[in-house]
């Protein structure tokens, strides 16, 4: 028997170290925007699986379709062609209804901008998606309580994002993220607005997350340096398309 060509050591260990089972699929996902009379297409050729519990990397240069990514992922937007998967979500057939649901029970996201209510106090903030979600009010002071002990602010619930630092304001975004326990993590540029010493620490934080709750976890940033030392993975993108797949 003719021994085929060893594959490279990145497909080879895209392959073997993780058996978890999937949790997102991209089979052939094109995303395009009609402008008058052009087509610009901001993602093509797409087809990705992400298993359950893995930390993965986004990264490109501008327009290279880092957000386009994030937002079909979070159900903001449709693909133009292909399909999309969340668990047993299919994206691209959910009414604006079930896109909401979907994201109130599958994912959290962590922007750059901090985006919480400043007349709100750190544990109302958190406590916010569980109103959304449904959670008796009996449960929802505890979960917010936790998620922000999880991210290191216990003591500092009863503070107004004026009042907090801007990563602990990005650390309280985390406890929102997590209070209702999504399967799947996404943060788009989630340093973008802090300096390098307290971005690392949101890096961290994630990481942290990723490691200690198995949460899979999608980060897009400009800066791959930023989380080499986290990432298992790292899918770089290039005018819209996958340039490489790589384990870290
Ligand atoms: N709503 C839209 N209408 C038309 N074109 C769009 C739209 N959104 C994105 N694009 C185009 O799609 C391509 C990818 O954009 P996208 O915002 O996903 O890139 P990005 O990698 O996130 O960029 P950046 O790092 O600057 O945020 C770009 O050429 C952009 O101009």
């Amino acid at each position: 028997m003719s021994s085929s060509p060893a594959p490279s050591a990145a497909s080879s260990d895209a392959v073997s170290s993780n058996s978890a089972p999937s949790l997102v699929t991209f089979d052939d996902v094109a995303k395009t925007y009609e402008m008058g009379s052009e087509t610009v297409t901001a993602l093509t050729d797409i087809s990705i699986t992400i298993p359950q519990g893995q930390f993965v990397a986004v990264v490109g240069p501008s327009g290279s379709g880092k957000s386009t990514f994030l937002h079909l992922l979070s159900a903001m937007d449709r693909p133009s062609r292909g399909r999309i998967t969340v668990g047993d979500w299919d994206l691209g057939s959910l009414d604006r209804q079930q896109q909401a649901r979907f994201r109130r029970s599958m994912i959290g996201i962590i922007f750059q901008q901090f985006h919480l209510v400043p007349t709100m106090t750190a544990r109302e903030n958190v406590a916010l998606p569980l109103i959304l979600a449904g959670v008796a009010p009996s449960d929802r002071q505890g979960r917010a309580a936790n998620a922000l002990d999880i991210v290191g602010l216990g003591d500092r619930m009863d503070h107004r994002p004026a009042e907090l630092s801007g990563g602990e304001q990005q650390r309280v975004a985390v406890a929102r993220a997590l209070v209702t326990d999504p399967p799947l993590l996404l943060a788009d540029e989630p340093t973008g607005n802090l300096d390098s010493e307290t971005g690392e620490q949101i890096i961290d934080l994630l990481e942290h997350v990723h490691h200690e709750q198995g949460r899979t976890v999608v980060v897009v940033t400009h800066h791959f340096d930023e989380v080499q030392h986290v990432t298992e993975r790292v899918l770089k993108l290039r005018d819209g398309r996958i340039l490489a797949d790589e384990d870290c």
